[in-house]
């Protein structure tokens, strides 16, 4: 019930889009918890606002700290009042659940009640004892025992809160930095409780479905000892001796206080290794518990004192992780905490709080939090010309971008977009990653379909074309191969990682679209001119995720409800206002001005005239009118509107994600894999070259979230490059270069993907597209 309260909690501050302090929260869970546990009684800390837990709070903030050298503190005259005052509060409050408790137990309902709470038991045990002596008659509790039985519930009380809450908020806080960890965590709550169905409603009809998380148990096992929030001082005697590790000379302990500093042990290297600052939950799967040294974890101590709490402690992080993983994302957002400065808690009240280091271990608390999270939902693209349809309809130009020929013009810098021959990576420009990376795998996706259609209605006659549509030029093939020779000067030449000759580590996939493979035969001619015949990979027809070809009616219908072929006004707008230049193109055509494929966006006019303008081709006239012609000013305002509806359809449209992410989803989770194996060692390819289309590459930007979407030209390309840290213990990273350049995406958690930690790029894709594309296949089907 409490933890339902807890969830629902979130869920107004994540409806609101509130920034809070999740302690606040885990905090009122926690005393709600034992409260029910152990007197049967709801504290409604989390309902109506946490009296309880303010009592408790005030009572531990006056506390004497006997370090303190601060004379007002030392001598405060306010200190036993307040006190007392707190601690009033809370014996009363507790006695009269006790009291209350005492009236109802001498029920017969009551002593028939099968669950117990810890209150239950005291009362049965103080009827055993007591009773006895006092008599049957006796109508008030024992005083002595009333005392006592307050101060034990108020110790339980206190021992269990912020232990608790406080390792919530780093289960949290560690999974959000830890995000394939969290995949983990996420399938495994899939796997008990099943794909899109509550944990809460499975686990009242099933309780004992908690004892299977036992991932999750792993991973609150390892937060604990990495952040072990208590220890425990006995007080030595003078027949227990200590034996030094050194020397092995045994140590009187009489009159001292022996403190077994959990927290450090946590963090010894000697017990743990090399990789004990790392957060790694599998130590502590069924499978490897047997490797952790004995007695290294003991965040609840040891011995007949240990911690009487941690079974219970256990069962509740379990459920309210259970309850919440999948639910909600978390995000550290420290650096917003000021915010919260009115918020009333006493983290703000009390501003030593705030002063000193804001980390611990090194552990810059506001950069990691800010990088950590993995944010899934879609972010607009950064505003320019281009997704400005003003600029695009008023403006003159094309603001820089090339659509004349292979070369860019004399003096323009080369990554300046050019539809004709796309930028890619060259050695000239290529950043290379600093000394301390190692490259370890590349996937490289490119486009390349220089055509004319059968359609086009500007075909010169005579050209010597197949009967396949497209078709590749001379031209485009010129620059296939070129494109071939620059990836081979970066990966081979320039870094050494490309093999000589070829073999099974590189290969090359192309689709069931005849021109992919001409271009591939093309490009690794320009990479390897090999003299043998080299196989290129391709999935079946219907099925293919490259192209893509798998049927995924959801995302097509996706699409067509906001961009091509529909009436949604924001995209009409600019169909209607361009009504003036379709007709004067019609009318030098003579396409029909009711043809819907020609009307429905500017694709046909924008392909047709750019190919011909790469081509060196002037621009077309009437064929019965040769006085009337394409104008150079139309062309460009074609190329200009062009560039307005790719970044429309692929990123502007809040639903551009959701619909790339269904149509070209399964490609992002074979290159998920692609990489895990790799990295795992199981597969021996360190180069893949996809051969695709201009729909491949957009939908590619668009899950990756490019800040600047553009019109896919020739050649584009996305390069995936996974680093090995040398320093990190390591540690794998991820770089994407787009036209040769690192990528910018739009989304916060990808930003500028220059060495971003591999498992927060995996996570991204498993949180988008499913592990094994599970997400896709139930997207398409929906
Ligand atoms: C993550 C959560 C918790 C941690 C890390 C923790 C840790 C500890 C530690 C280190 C001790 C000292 C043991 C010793 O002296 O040998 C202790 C004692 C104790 N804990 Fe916990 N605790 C947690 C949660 C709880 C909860 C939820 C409760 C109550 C419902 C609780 C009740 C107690 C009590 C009553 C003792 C004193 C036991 C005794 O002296 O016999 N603890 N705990």
């Amino acid at each position: 019930m409490a933890s339902r309260t807890f969830v629902r909690l979130l869920d107004e501050h994540a409806s609101a889009d509130r920034v809070f302090r999740m302690e606040e929260e885990a905090t009122k869970i926690t005393i709600d918890v034992i409260g029910k546990v152990i007197c049967g009684y709801d504290f409604k800390c989390l309902t109506s606002g946490g009296q309880f837990m303010e009592w408790m709070r005030g009572a531990l903030f006056w506390a004497f700290d006997h370090q303190s050298l601060n004379p007002f503190h030392r001598y405060s005259l306010l200190r036993p009042l307040v006190t007392r005052y707190y601690r009033m509060k809370m014996i009363t409050y507790v006695g009269k659940i006790l009291d209350e408790r005492f009236a109802a137990g001498k029920s017969e309902a009551s002593k028939a009640l099968k669950k117990k709470t810890g209150i239950d038991l005291a009362l049965e045990l103080y009827a055993k004892d007591y009773n006895r002596q006092m008599g049957a008659s006796a109508t008030t509790m024992n005083a002595e025992f009333r005392k006592a039985a307050i101060d034990n519930l108020l110790v339980l009380l206190f021992a269990g809160h912020d232990t608790t809450s406080s390792t919530l908020c780093y289960c949290y806080k560690l999974l959000s930095e830890h995000p394939h960890t969290l995949t983990a965590a996420r399938q495994e709550l899939d796997e008990v409780f099943g794909v899109d169905v509550s944990a809460a409603q499975q686990l009242r009809e099933n309780p004992f479905l908690i004892n299977k998380l036992d991932y999750s148990l792993a991973v609150i096992k390892e937060v604990l000892r990495l952040w072990s929030p208590a220890s425990t001082a006995k007080l030595g005697r003078n027949d227990f001796f200590i034996r030094d590790p050194i020397s092995g000379e045994l140590l009187p302990t009489d009159g001292i206080n022996i403190w077994t500093p959990s927290f450090a042990m946590g963090r010894s290297k000697k017990i743990w290794g090399e990789d004990v600052d790392e957060f790694k939950p599998e130590r502590f799967l069924p499978e490897n518990v047997a490797k952790v040294p004995a007695d290294a974890w003991r965040p609840f101590e040891k011995g007949p004192r240990n911690c009487i709490g941690q079974e219970l402690t256990m069962i509740e992080i379990k459920t309210v992780l259970a309850l919440t993983l999948r639910e909600f994302d978390v995000q550290g957002a420290f650096d917003e905490l000021a915010s919260l400065s009115n918020d009333g808690t006493h983290w703000t009240k009390d501003k030593s709080f705030q002063k000193g280091p804001q980390e611990v271990f090194g552990d810059p608390i506001k950069t990691t939090a800010q990088n950590a999270s993995i944010e899934l939902g879609w972010h607009a693209p950064r505003k320019s010309w281009i997704n400005d349809l003003g600029q695009v309809l008023n403006g003159t130009g094309t603001n820089g971008f090339a659509f004349n020929g292979s070369q860019l013009p004399a003096g323009t810098p080369y990554g300046t977009y050019n539809w004709c021959n796309m930028p890619h990576v060259r050695a000239q420009e290529y950043p290379k990653a600093s000394d301390e990376y190692e490259l370890q795998y590349v996937e490289v996706s490119t486009y390349w379909s220089v055509y004319t259609n059968e359609i086009n209605p500007f075909a010169q006659t005579g050209f010597n074309g197949s009967c396949q549509f497209p078709q590749i030029t001379r031209q485009g093939l010129d620059d296939s191969w070129q494109h071939g020779k620059d990836l081979y000067g970066v990966y081979h030449d320039l870094l050494g990682f490309l093999p000589n000759d070829l073999s099974d580590k590189v290969t090359y996939r192309v689709t069931n679209n005849q021109i992919t493979s001409q271009v591939a035969g093309i490009l690794i001619n320009g990479m390897y001119a090999p003299e043998d015949d080299v196989s290129l990979r391709i999935q079946p027809t219907g099925v293919d995720s490259l192209e893509p070809q798998y049927s995924c009616p959801a995302a097509s219908t996706r699409y067509s409800s906001y961009g091509v072929g529909s009436k949604a006004s924001n995209w009409t707008a600019h169909l209607t206002a361009a009504k003036p230049l379709f007709n004067s193109l019609d009318s030098i055509s003579g396409i029909a001005s009711d043809s819907t494929d020609w009307h429905k966006s500017f694709d046909h006019y924008y392909d047709n005239l750019s190919a011909r303008q790469c081509h060196a081709k002037p621009l077309p006239c009437n064929i019965n009118d040769t006085s009337s012609c394409v104008t150079q000013e139309q062309a460009n305002t074609v190329y200009r509107l062009g560039q307005y509806e790719y970044s429309f359809i692929y990123r502007d449209s809040p639903q551009s994600l959701q619909a790339a992410v269904g149509s070209y989803g399964v490609w992002l989770a074979e290159l998920a894999q692609n990489i895990r194996d790799t990295v795992a060692g199981k597969s021996e390819v360190i180069y893949r070259h996809n051969v695709a289309h201009d729909g491949s590459v957009s939908r590619l930007l668009s899950i990756l979230q490019v800040e600047q979407m553009v019109w896919v030209g020739m050649g584009a390309e996305v390069v995936f490059e996974v680093y090995t840290s040398k320093k990190d213990g390591g540690k794998k990273y991820l770089r994407v270069l787009w036209g040769g350049q690192v990528l910018k995406s739009s989304s916060p958690t990808l930003g500028k993907i220059d060495m971003l930690d591999l498992d927060v790029f995996l996570a991204y894709v498993d949180g988008l597209v499913g592990e094994r594309a599970q997400k896709v296949v139930e997207f398409c089907a929906s």
